[in-house]
């Protein structure tokens, strides 16, 4: 059996320390590098893949970092919108060999949930997205609930949906949320959640939730696992969101 050679980046984070537990674990994955500071990124010269979870501010050089030492990136951490996904597609398409996975959420429930929402979101007049999260999160809204709108958006504008009903004129800023291409996000950040969303769709006379909760960090590892083992062979030098590695549009 080939091992992979891992490396992860933000190891002493509370994602990080779940991913080194799950290489650790694993019989096909060798832990080659904990790093936790940008300064001792050298350190995983060797690996055939790294992992990132770290900070917003901080992802987009990692990966540019991992693409010009040669190394595939299994990427969790948040804050990409458009224009970060394309910066990163020229830095890969600048450095041929590495690849990119680019996960909002590794929770295989949770990739099920936006693929749910936005199979749903043609058939309602209404969709807004509820987030809630951990009090030290350091971005809002989520870039689980900021892909969701995006697939929602997506979905709405290909069936042709009229922009959503909403009559509100007087409103105190933030009250009702964040556009994100037309879909209403609103995040709590609340002590004792870890991750959970609801997508709320409405039309007439019927509602819809579909609800999504990370009762702890340790689910995250399978769908961390799986993108590890797969990275170097997806067929995209750069791919976000882990549905084609399961099989889902
Ligand atoms: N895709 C997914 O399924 C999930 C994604 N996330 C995302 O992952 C990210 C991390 O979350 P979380 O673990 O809670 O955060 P933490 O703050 O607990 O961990 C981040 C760690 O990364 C370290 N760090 C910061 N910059 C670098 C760098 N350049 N190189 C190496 N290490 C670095 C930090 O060190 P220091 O504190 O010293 O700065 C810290 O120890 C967030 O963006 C979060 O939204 C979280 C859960 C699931
Ligand atoms: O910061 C977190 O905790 C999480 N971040 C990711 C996000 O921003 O969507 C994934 C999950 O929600 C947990």
């Amino acid at each position: 059996m080939a091992v992979i050679k891992v490396g992860v980046f933000g190891a002493y984070g509370r994602m990080g320390s779940e991913v080194v537990k799950a290489v650790e674990g694993a019989a096909d994955t060798e832990l080659v590098a904990a790093v936790d500071d940008p300064a001792e990124r050298g350190a995983v010269r060797g690996a055939d893949v790294v992992v990132d979870f770290t900070h917003p501010d901080e992802v987009v050089g990692n990966i540019r970092w991992l693409a010009e030492n040669g190394i595939h990136a299994v990427v969790g951490t948040s804050g990409f919108d458009d224009a970060r996904i394309a910066e990163v597609r020229e830095t890969l398409a600048a450095n041929p060999g590495p690849n990119a996975l680019i996960a909002p959420n590794f929770g295989i429930a949770a990739v099920l949930m936006m693929n749910f929402a936005a199979k749903a979101a043609p058939y309602f007049e209404s969709t807004e997205i509820v987030e809630l999260h951990h009090p030290n999160k350091a971005d809002a809204p989520s870039g689980t609930a900021y892909r969701t709108a995006e697939l929602v958006a997506g979905a709405r504008a290909r069936a042709g949906a009229e922009p959503m009903p909403d009559a509100t004129t007087s409103e105190i800023p933030g009250a009702r949320g964040a556009d994100v291409e037309g879909v209403r996000v609103h995040a709590l950040r609340m002590t004792g959640m870890i991750a959970h969303q609801e997508v709320v769709f409405g039309t007439h006379g019927e509602t819809l939730r579909i609800r999504h909760d990370s009762m702890n960090r340790e689910s995250f590892m399978p769908g961390v696992l799986l993108g590890v083992r797969r990275v170097a062979g997806l067929p995209d030098r750069v791919t976000v969101g882990l549905e084609p590695l399961l099989g889902l549009d």
